[in-house]
């Protein structure tokens, strides 16, 4: 895979500090490299996105700069510090994260869900908690105000007390935002927020990433919905089969033909293996055109096959029924004339009746057609007995 990178980046954006850090991630799965050697840097004020076909990486990427996986090579810093690969330090230093799969309390209601949040946020420990005291009764006012202010600000603040399983799926995604939010986070992961979402729920989960991004936090969002992201992200990075491929604004990475390709499975011009893949491919058309040819051949030769047997069939029917219905003709003209006592007068005219008499009896000739009709059947039975 070509790895060379296209960045360009708005001048803002390359003077504002380094939120998040990654350099060198690698993911192994036993033989499987499902992330290799990736660089991607997310600075204060920006909305990052990360793109790529089904399976290229993308969530593995997410789950190591959250520490739920430990990298195989590579770190994660967050401003500057390098992070443990533990996912509750990695939220205490200010990364926050909501799933591809909607991961909620769903028993619980929608207030005590952001305040689950909360918890890397609280001073008040355990005796506290247990005893209620008035030092634990006010951080736990604190922590409503706080989670209500959130559940305002993603539009949910009139279903605090529903059940978050009874949520909407659209709703159920703002609520996980919320709770991620309420970890106070400086950088913001959030995997494929739109999956599922109609176009208008889509719309509003756009302007609420802006109004994130104005808050002050930082966004890395993966999505397949290219609109979406286009026109949301100041960078995309694009991810194909564990690498980056390339980096820069929307409209880079939109004309860049080598995306295109990645994500229409297509080799792109230059590509290693792309001669390969030619070769494969006009194997394969060469291989499926011979197999059309002969499927067609034999098609012709069965349907002459058939022709001559149904021809063969239809005057060995008539070469028997004929000889048959004569002799019966004859026998039965000869009876009748014995019968009748009939002059040698008569007799022209019994043969004139039996010259007519295989006429008659042609029908017992349609027995050959039955023959043609147990062809296909058996046929039929062949290909039955395929299947
Ligand atoms: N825990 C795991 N063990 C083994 N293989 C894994 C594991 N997690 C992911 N993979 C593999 O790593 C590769 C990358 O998967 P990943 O889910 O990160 O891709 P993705 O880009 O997020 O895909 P999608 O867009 O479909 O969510 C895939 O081949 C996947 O099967």
């Amino acid at each position: 895979m070509n790895t060379m990178t296209t960045t360009t980046e708005t001048t803002a954006a390359a003077t504002a500090a380094t939120v998040l850090d990654a350099s060198g991630v690698t993911m192994r799965f036993g033989g499987l490299t499902a992330v290799r050697g990736v660089d991607l840097t997310v600075r204060e004020g920006e909305i990052v996105g990360l793109i790529g076909p089904n399976g290229a990486g993308k969530t593995t990427f997410f789950n190591c700069l959250t520490g739920l996986y430990v990298p195989t090579e590579g770190q994660v810093s967050y401003k500057g510090t390098v992070l443990p690969p533990k996912p509750h330090l990695v939220t205490k230093a200010g990364i926050a994260r909501t799933f591809q799969n909607i991961r909620l309390f769903s028993n619980m209601t929608v207030l005590e869900n952001v305040l689950v949040g909360r918890h890397t946020r609280t001073k008040e420990g355990l005796w506290s908690a247990l005893l209620r005291g008035p030092g634990f009764k006010k951080a736990e006012a604190a922590s409503v105000e706080r989670a209500m202010e959130l559940l305002e600000f993603v539009g949910l603040q009139n279903k605090a007390d529903h059940l978050a399983r009874n949520l909407p799926y659209g709703e159920q995604r703002k609520l996980e935002i919320a709770r991620a939010l309420a970890s106070d986070p400086g950088l913001l992961l959030l995997d494929e927020p739109t999956a599922g979402m109609n176009q208008a729920e889509t719309r509003t989960t756009e302007e609420l990433v802006f109004a994130i991004r104005d808050k002050g936090i930082a966004v890395l969002v993966i999505e397949h919905d290219m609109k979406f992201i286009f026109k949301l992200c100041d960078r995309v990075a694009v991810l194909v089969q564990g690498e980056k491929l390339v980096e820069g604004t929307s409209d880079v990475v939109q004309g860049d033909e080598r995306v295109v390709a990645a994500y229409l499975g297509e080799p792109f011009e230059g590509a290693p293996g792309a001669e390969e893949v030619a070769e494969v491919e006009a194997a394969e058309a060469h291989a499926e055109a011979e197999a059309q040819a002969s499927a067609e051949a034999e098609a012709s030769a069965e349907a002459e096959a058939s022709a001559e047997a149904e021809a063969s069939a239809e005057a060995e029917a008539s070469a028997e029924a004929a000889p048959e219905a004569e002799a019966e003709a004859e026998a039965e003209a000869e009876a009748e004339a014995e019968a009748d006592g009939a002059s040698e007068e008569e007799a022209p005219e019994a043969e004139a009746a039996a010259d007519e008499t295989p006429a008659d009896e042609a029908p017992e000739a349609t027995d050959a057609p039955a023959a043609d009709a147990d062809a296909p059947a058996a046929d039929s039975t062949t290909e039955g007995d395929t299947k």
